[in-house]
């Protein structure tokens, strides 16, 4: 293996991947952003991405539990609250429903994960099994899809209100707080990835970790996009657009 990187550079090679790979970049995003879905395909979008926002809270509890130190428990911990709330104000797994509520699914439906497309379902499994089984580094590492976040939000939010008259500043209230939780995340597990990266083969393993997430995130789109948009073949079992 060749020279460890300089952080700086490791850091230049972390966000190549996410200019490169990150779902921001995936057609069915362009579609959303830009209006051009039909409130069918925005739900079946938002259906599936609720099984993503629901195992995020669970493979952090994974993660929590192989953390060594109370400090990095702490930080995870965090995490937790974000998600599942702390039973007085919601997290972002009850925000999210109040998104799919706003979009007229049903949330029994949508909780019950039945109509998420078997790809979806793969991509999110893989993702928590990863963080399950990988070094505490390279789940750290698989977090850092986060770096670029921000900037898909703002992008997401500002598109979705200028474009369809089915979602408001309500709806989208999921997203609001992830423009500072997401900056915070990063902070810390980008610092922890440069910090804990000691060799060039850990540097090698925390990139191929990122380009890992940003393969599961791309996929997911994929799936929506043969299912509801071209050539629109969901299959057996999934959610079925409703006729307008
Ligand atoms: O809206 C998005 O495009 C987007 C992307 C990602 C991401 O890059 O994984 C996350 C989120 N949102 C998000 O809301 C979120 O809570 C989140 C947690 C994580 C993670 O890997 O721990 N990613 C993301």
């Amino acid at each position: 293996m060749t020279d460890l990187l300089t952080h700086t550079a490791f850091e230049g090679a972390l966000r190549a991947i996410g200019a490169e790979r990150y779902h921001v970049h995936h057609p069915f995003h362009h579609l959303l952003h830009d209006g051009k879905l039909s409130k069918g395909q925005v739900q079946a979008w938002a259906l599936n991405r609720y099984c993503y926002q629901a195992h995020i809270p669970m493979k952090d509890a994974s993660l929590l539990a192989r953390l060594p130190t109370p400090e990095l428990r702490r930080e995870w911990r965090r995490r937790l609250v974000d998600h599942d709330g702390d039973g007085v104000a919601p997290g972002g797994v009850e925000r999210w429903l109040a998104l799919t509520d706003g979009l007229g699914l049903d949330r029994d439906y949508v909780a019950s994960m039945e109509g998420i497309l078997p790809a979806t379902r793969f991509a999110v499994e893989a993702y928590v099994r990863f963080v399950r089984e990988r070094s505490v580094l390279e789940a750290v590492a698989s977090s850092l899809t986060e770096m670029f976040s921000t900037d898909i939000i703002r992008t997401r939010v500002s598109g979705m209100l200028a474009n369809y008259s089915f979602v408001s500043e309500e709806t989208l209230a999921y997203f609001k707080p992830r423009l500072t939780q997401a900056p915070a995340d990063v902070a810390f597990a980008l610092d922890y990835v440069k910090r804990e990266a000691r060799t060039r083969e850990q540097q090698e393993q925390c990139l191929a970790a990122l380009r890992f997430k940003c393969d599961l995130l791309w996929a997911q789109l994929d799936a929506l996009h043969f299912a509801y948009v071209e050539p629109a073949l969901p299959p057996p079992g999934a959610f079925r657009i409703p006729p307008s």
